[in-house]
């Protein structure tokens, strides 16, 4: 392997401590090394914090090593003013000789203008770089910008005959979820859920669960609990409105008389395309991604409007017999695990 795709793979593998975090700021890792020595590193701080490019430059403690060093970085650096200072500025002022990007960031305020400030001030620029890797890496937040709607992850679980709940007469009274999965891949669901911005359920599913949508059993961010109450039915009783994380009720009905802590309101056109208009909803709160939860109407609706880019579906090892049929969805499946006795399936709309 090259040097350049060496220290590449390096930055990508840092991002990742920006999952859930950095966004809506990419999450990004670089790399600065002097004779093929790495002398500091860092990814994108939590939003409004310093970027990638920032905490690597701090981390090296001679900086007048930097003068014969060379930055690896996995998105071009920014070259606008906004919750921080243009990291091609600060790679300038210290004088770094080389920069090697992963990606050119579409951002319509980068978008090469990161690269055009570096180039004019003498550094010598190497782009792309294991382009496909990093668009990977960034793919939450290459969706938001290219395709002006957020990243959406369906995820179910499924019965081994294919039902994602029972009939509705052996559930019990109390609203509570009927559990197909383990406690392993429950943990991993809350993991997911520290990742992404946004999590999304339907009104079944709010009124039949009473979901706690939080990430409990795993360290980090909630992300925004979104749940569909058109005629605003669910009892404000139920977790949705406890205030552990911040909720979203889409309606069309408009906010109630009371507020709830914690609690906001939007209203959509239920005449219209749902999920389409939920998308451009989140878009506008800046949420990057979105995990859509359930249930199989829910889910569905998603799926015929091509709005989803990630499917994560679990086949637990009991059957159900009867009851509430999975979602049929095609797409390239990435991987396959066990997580104990599930099946974990993850499949791309490609
Ligand atoms: N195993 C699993 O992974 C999961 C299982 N479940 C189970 O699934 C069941 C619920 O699923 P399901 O019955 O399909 O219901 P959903 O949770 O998908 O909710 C469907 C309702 O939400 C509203 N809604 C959702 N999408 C749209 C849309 N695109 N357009 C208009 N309205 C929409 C409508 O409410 P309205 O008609 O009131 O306007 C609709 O009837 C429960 O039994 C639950 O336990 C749920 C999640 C995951
Ligand atoms: N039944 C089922 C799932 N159900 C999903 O999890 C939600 C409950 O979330 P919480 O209240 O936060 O634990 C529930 O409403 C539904 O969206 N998930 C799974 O991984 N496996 C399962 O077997
Ligand atoms: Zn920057």
């Amino acid at each position: 392997m090259k040097i350049h795709e060496k220290y590449i793979l390096r930055c990508i593998e840092l991002a990742k401590n920006g999952l859930g975090t950095a966004a809506p700021n990419p999450m990004v890792g670089c790399v600065i090394t002097v004779d093929d020595q790495i002398i500091g590193e860092g990814f994108t701080s939590p939003y409004g914090g310093p970027h990638a490019e920032v905490n690597a430059i701090h981390a090296v403690s001679d900086k007048k090593q930097l003068k014969k060093a060379t930055l690896y970085v996995s998105l071009e650096p920014c070259s606008h003013y906004g919750k921080t200072p243009p990291c091609a500025d600060l790679i300038i002022s210290h004088g770094i000789p080389r920069v090697v990007i992963g990606l050119r960031d579409p951002h319509d305020k980068v978008d090469g203008k990161g690269i055009e400030k570096l180039l004019a001030a003498g550094v010598e620029v190497t782009c792309p770089v294991l382009e496909m890797e990093c668009r990977e890496d960034h793919r939450r937040f290459l969706t938001f910008q290219e395709k002006g709607r957020p990243y959406v992850l369906l995820k179910w679980a499924e019965s081994a005959d294919g039902y994602i709940a029972p009939k509705s007469d052996i559930r019990e009274k109390e609203p509570k979820p009927y559990w197909i999965t383990n406690r392993y891949s429950r943990q991993m669901v809350h993991q997911w859920r520290t990742e992404e911005q946004a999590i999304l359920v339907g009104t079944t599913t709010a009124m039949m669960d009473n979901p706690e949508l939080t990430p409990r059993t795993w360290v980090g961010k909630a992300p925004l609990r979104v749940v569909i109450d058109r005629k605003l039915k669910i009892p404000g009783n139920y977790h949705i409105y406890d205030n552990k994380a911040k909720t979203l009720i889409l309606t069309e009905e408009g906010p109630g008389p009371e507020t709830t802590p914690g609690v906001e309101y939007s209203t959509l056109d239920f005449s219209e395309n749902l999920p389409k208009q939920i998308c451009n909803r989140l878009y506008d709160r800046q949420v990057q991604s979105v995990i859509v939860e359930g249930g199989a109407k829910t889910l569905k609706s998603f799926i015929e409007a091509g709005l989803w880019d990630e499917a994560r579906i679990f086949k637990g090892p009991g059957s159900l017999g009867s009851g509430l049929k999975a979602p049929a969805i095609k797409g390239k499946e990435l991987s396959r695990e066990q997580i104990g006795n599930d099946l974990l399936r993850i499949l791309r709309n490609d």
